[in-house]
């Protein structure tokens, strides 16, 4: 399965990232950054649909998405365009991310952005804070229930949101035993990577309203974007589509004008 080989090449990538910069090091570095509570959370309460756009060039199911990316001026785009939040891919091996993509974007913006990459280590989630994010992404599939804790926890330490990934009923209970205070569902089997926006529809009824909740993938249309609102979904995020169309700007307003 695809997350297997994820895990592994940012297993074999953080070996490399922690000899150039150990754990202790990087923990000094954000200690010395100031704790500001991410609002993310109490953002996707507000009524309305919030549009998470995302930075990717490349993914398992797609391969090269695009080959020009002036991720700078896309990041500006989706700030006029007045998207919630910009979601970063930093997984290099198969979606052509990297880290400095996030430093650079976060320079940029004041909008809250979300590290997406494969949270397997604590470490990541420090790399998230100094590279200025303000949301992580958890995904139960590839922790135990005690990482999932900790790291919800270390997240909150550092004021960062995260947002906890499920693909099926029995990983929303863990999400849900984990305290999580957002839950993404992901439309996509990563099995065979079709997209099934139903199945996700009923998910969600597995929810309580409290808790934000995010549609996550395979999301082309407005048609696809109003289904998804209408089924009580607070987000979604949107790569694939936003990052193939000319006028991005243009795209995010018509998904906005779905509601
Ligand atoms: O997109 C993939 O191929 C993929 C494969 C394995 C793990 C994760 C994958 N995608 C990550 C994402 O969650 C998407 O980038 C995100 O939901 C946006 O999806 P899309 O709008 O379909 O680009």
């Amino acid at each position: 399965m695809i997350l297997d080989d994820l895990v592994a090449a940012t297993t074999k990538r953080l070996v490399t990232e922690k000899s150039k910069l150990s754990l202790a090091a990087l923990k000094a570095e954000v200690s010395q950054l100031p704790i500001t509570k991410s609002t993310f959370a109490k953002t996707l309460q507000q009524p309305g649909l919030h549009i998470i756009g995302e930075l990717k060039q490349a993914s398992p199911s797609k391969g090269q998405i695009v080959t020009d990316f002036p991720y700078l001026q896309i990041a500006k785009e989706y700030a006029l365009a007045q998207v919630t939040a910009i979601s970063v891919l930093t997984e290099p091996d198969y979606f052509k991310g990297q880290l400095t993509y996030l430093e650079k974007v976060h320079q940029v913006t004041d909008l809250p952005l979300l590290r997406k990459d494969f949270t397997i280590d604590p470490y990541m989630i420090y790399q998230a804070k100094i590279s200025g994010a303000s949301i992580i992404l958890l995904i139960v599939a590839i922790l135990t229930d005690a990482q999932l804790h900790d790291y919800l926890h270390l997240a909150k330490d550092l004021g960062l949101d995260a947002i906890v990934e499920v693909h099926d009923a029995q990983e929303i209970r863990r999400a849900l035993a984990a305290n999580a205070k957002i839950i993404g569902i992901n439309n996509r089997n990563l099995k065979d990577f079709s997209v099934d926006l139903q199945h996700s529809q009923q998910l969600r009824q597995l929810i309580p309203a409290t808790i934000p909740v995010i549609a996550e993938s395979g999301l082309k249309t407005p048609t696809d974007v109003k289904t998804v609102y209408q089924a009580g979904f607070n987000g979604v995020l949107i790569g694939e589509s936003l990052m193939r169309a000319k006028n991005k700007v243009q795209l995010v307003q018509q998904f906005q004008a779905v509601i």
